[in-house]
């Protein structure tokens, strides 16, 4: 993330609640953003640091509470926990199995896995392919996506960016609060379940980031992350200015 973008950021989560939620690890997305105000959701929402509300809606047994650098409480939510292991047992077997391919990367995502094949020559795939099928048809709790250039395995659970969207809702206390407006920036097919969860709740801005039309659940877009920027930029000094009057 550039300078920029941080300060842009911080300068909204200093006015709105903010949170990032992403398919990456969620230690990873930290190292990228590198700041404390906001919360983060990785593994595509299967792993949220999040506020400390009581919630009634979600299991107990997948929150632990922490405290942060400050001493300020949080909890962290983590509905695919009793994947783990198989998910490290896969990543292994990945490994193993891809060796001899050029140019595949894998990723370890904490509670999901990306095989990168941008770099696998084109004849490569298929045996990719297959490698990938051979090892998940030994873990059936578990399936594939697909996104640019990469495939993911994720558990099979009812969880994704917008489950997390909602749980970050919850937890902030405006699940069933009519008078409030979250907007919700991404450029991921994933984002598309979080884009949804907003339309349903006829509430707020889902925005596509993208240069080309693209078949989308949101209502508004921005052609690229200077956009984003500059939106994020007006969206903050609004709010100082609002603020101040
Ligand atoms: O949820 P996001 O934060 O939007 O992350 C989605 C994926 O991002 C990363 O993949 C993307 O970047 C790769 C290059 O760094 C590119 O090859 C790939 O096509 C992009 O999708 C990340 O590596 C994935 O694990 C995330 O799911």
């Amino acid at each position: 993330m550039s300078d920029l973008m941080r300060s842009a950021v911080r300068e909204v989560a200093r006015h709105f609640p903010t949170a990032i939620i992403s398919g990456r690890s969620r230690d990873k997305v930290y190292e990228f953003v590198k700041l404390d105000e906001v919360y983060y959701a990785g593994s595509h929402g299967m792993d949220i640091m999040g506020p400390p509300r009581p919630l009634k809606s979600y299991d107990g047994k997948y929150q632990t509470r922490a405290l942060d650098k400050k001493g300020d409480e949080y909890v962290i939510f983590q509905p695919a926990q009793e994947f783990l292991p198989a998910i490290k047992e896969m990543l292994m077997e990945l490994e193993e199995k891809t060796s001899r391919i050029q140019g595949v990367l894998i990723e370890d995502n904490r509670f999901c896995i990306s095989v990168h094949y941008r770099q696998v020559q084109e004849e490569e795939y298929s045996i990719l392919e297959e490698k990938v099928q051979s090892v998940l048809k030994k873990y059936p709790c578990f399936h594939l996506t697909r996104g640019k250039k990469v495939t993911e395995i994720r558990p099979s659970i009812k969880w994704n960016k917008g489950h997390a969207l909602e749980y970050l809702l919850d937890t902030l206390g405006f699940l069933n609060s009519n008078d409030i407006f979250p907007v919700y920036i991404g450029d991921d097919k994933t984002d598309e379940d979080a884009f949804k969860v907003l339309r349903s709740r006829g509430q707020g801005y889902p925005i596509i980031v993208s240069s080309i039309p693209r078949e989308t659940m949101a209502s508004y877009s921005l052609r690229d992350p200077s956009e984003v920027l500059s939106f994020l930029i007006r969206l903050a000094r609004w709010a100082e200015i609002s603020s101040s009057q």
